[in-house]
C-alpha cells in the first residue's frame, strides 16, 4: 500500500503522523511511504531523515492526498483537506466527530473510509490511540493552570503548592480516566490539594489505592460538582463518554458563584466540553474570562509538544497502522477493535455515538464494509 504523511495544518499542531521510526517500519513491512516536505520539521526531523528511512518525499500536501491509498495525521482534516479525500482512501487519525457537523458532512461525501484514532478500543475497554496524549494533556493542564492563575494572565495570583504558611491551590478534576489521572499526578507531585469526581466507582477505588490517600475521591453527581466546583481554584474537565458529545456538567449559573480568577481547563473540549461556557481555543490565544474565570480550552493541546507526542502516538498506532497497510480494510473486518474506530465509511456514519450526537443515520461497520 502506500501510505502518505501530509503536513499538518491545523494551527500550532507541529505533531506528524508518522516519524522517521514509524516509517522504518513500515518500509521493512514491504509497504511504500511518502511523506510531504517540511511534515517533521515540529520535531526536528528533516527530509533527509524520512529518505533515510525509506520514504519518498513530495513537494506538497495535493501529492500525498491524491496518490496515497491511506493518509495517515494527527488532527482531525480541516476543510481543504477533507476536499482532497477520495473514495476508496483510507484516512487514519484523530477526528472527534461527535461535536464537529462541517466534518462529518464533509467525510460523508469524500467517500473515505475515515477511521478515528479515540474511537479504536482494546480488550480491556481502554482507549489505546487515545491513551497517549491524554497522559499528555492530562500533565499540561496542571502546566496550563499554573501559569493562567497568574494575576497577569487574569488568574488569582497563586502559586499552586503554596508554601510553607500558605495553603496550595484547591484542584478539582471531573472525570478520573487517563487525562484526569496524569493531571492528578502532576497536581500532587505540586503540593496541591486535589479532589477527582468520577462517576465509576470502580474507577474511584482504584484512584484510592493509586493514590494511597494522597488525593480525595468523589462520585459525580450534581450536588458534589457544585460543592467542588465552588471551593475550586483550578477544575481540570476530563470526562469522556466515548465517541459522544461531553455532558455538560458545570453549568454558566455556577460560575459567578465560583472564586474570582479561578481557572478552567477543559481537555474535554474536543468532545464538545464538559463545561457550558467552554468554546474550543488555540496556543495562539489559549484563554478567555466569562464571569470573572478564566477558561482554557485547547482542542489540540498534545500539539505544543509536538517532540514527546508524536512519538508517544506512533508507538500506539503503529500496530494499527501496520495491519491497515498490509491487510487495507480487511484489517478491520478481521479486528473488532480496530473496527471501533471506523466512524465513516464510503458516505455512510458507522459510529452509533456520532450518529446519535449529529442525528444521521447509522449502519454498524460490519454491515457497512460487507456491502
Ligand atoms: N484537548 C486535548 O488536546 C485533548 C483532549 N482529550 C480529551 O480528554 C477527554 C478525556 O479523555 P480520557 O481521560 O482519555 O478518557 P477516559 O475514558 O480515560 O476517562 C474519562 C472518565 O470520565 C468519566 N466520566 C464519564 N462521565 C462522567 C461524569 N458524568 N462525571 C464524572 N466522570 C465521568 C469516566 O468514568 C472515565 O473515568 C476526552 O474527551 C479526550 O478526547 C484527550 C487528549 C488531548
Ligand atoms: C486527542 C487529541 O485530540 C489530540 O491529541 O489533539
Ligand atoms: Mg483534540
Amino acid at each position: 500500500m502506500l501510505v502518505g504523511v501530509p503536513k499538518e495544518i491545523k494551527t500550532h499542531e507541529y505533531r506528524v503522523g508518522l516519524t522517521p521510526a514509524a516509517v522504518r517500519e513500515y518500509v521493512a513491512a514491504r509497504q511504500e511511504v511518502i511523506v510531504e516536505t517540511g511534515a517533521g520539521a515540529g520535531i526536528g526531523a528533516t527530509d533527509g531523515d524520512y529518505e533515510k528511512a525509506g520514504a519518498r518525499i513530495v513537494a506538497r500536501a495535493a501529492d500525498v492526498f491524491s496518490q496515497a491509498d491511506m493518509v495517515v495525521k494527527v488532527k482531525e482534516p480541516q476543510p481543504q483537506e477533507c476536499a482532497q479525500l477520495r473514495p476508496g482512501q483510507i484516512l487514519f487519525t484523530y477526528l472527534h466527530l461527535a461535536a464537529d457537523r462541517p466534518q462529518a458532512e464533509a467525510l460523508l461525501k469524500s467517500g473515505c473510509s475515515a477511521i478515528a484514532y479515540e474511537t479504536v478500543t482494546d480488550a480491556r475497554g481502554g482507549l489505546p490511540l487515545l491513551a497517549p496524549m491524554s497522559e499528555v494533556a492530562g500533565r499540561l493542564a496542571i502546566e496550563a493552570a499554573a501559569f493562567s492563575l497568574r494575576r497577569h494572565a487574569g488568574g488569582r495570583g497563586l502559586l499552586l503548592g503554596g508554601v510553607p504558611g500558605v495553603l496550595p491551590a484547591r484542584v478539582m478534576i471531573i472525570g478520573g480516566g487517563v487525562v484526569g489521572t496524569h493531571a492528578a499526578r502532576m497536581a500532587v507531585g505540586l503540593g496541591t490539594q486535589v479532589t477527582i469526581i468520577d462517576r465509576s466507582l470502580q474507577r474511584l477505588r482504584e484512584l484510592d489505592d493509586l493514590f494511597g490517600g494522597r488525593v480525595q475521591t468523589r462520585y459525580s453527581t450534581i450536588d458534589a460538582i457544585e460543592e467542588e466546583a465552588l471551593a475550586a481554584d483550578v477544575i481540570v474537565g476530563a470526562v469522556l463518554i466515548p465517541g459522544a458529545s461531553a455532558p455538560k456538567l458545570v453549568r454558566r449559573d455556577m460560575l459567578p458563584r465560583m472564586k474570582r480568577g479561578a481557572v478552567i481547563i477543559d481537555v474535554a473540549i474536543d468532545q464538545g466540553g464538559c463545561f457550558e461556557t467552554s468554546r474550543p481555543t488555540t496556543h495562539d490565544a489559549p484563554t478567555y474570562e466569562v464571569d470573572g474565570v478564566i477558561h482554557y480550552c485547547v482542542a489540540n493541546m498534545p500539539g505544543a509538544v509536538p517532540l514527546t507526542s508524536s512519538h508517544a502516538l506512533n508507538h500506539a498506532t503503529l500496530p494499527f497502522g501496520l495491519a491497515l497497510a498490509t491487510l487495507g480494510l480487511k484489517a478491520l473486518v478481521n479486528d473488532p477493535h480496530l473496527r471501533n474506530g471506523l466512524n465513516i465509511h464510503r458516505g455512510r456514519v458507522t459510529s452509533k455515538p456520532v450518529a446519535e450526537s449529529l442525528a444521521f443515520n447509522f449502519q454498524p461497520a460490519s454491515e457497512a464494509l460487507a456491502a
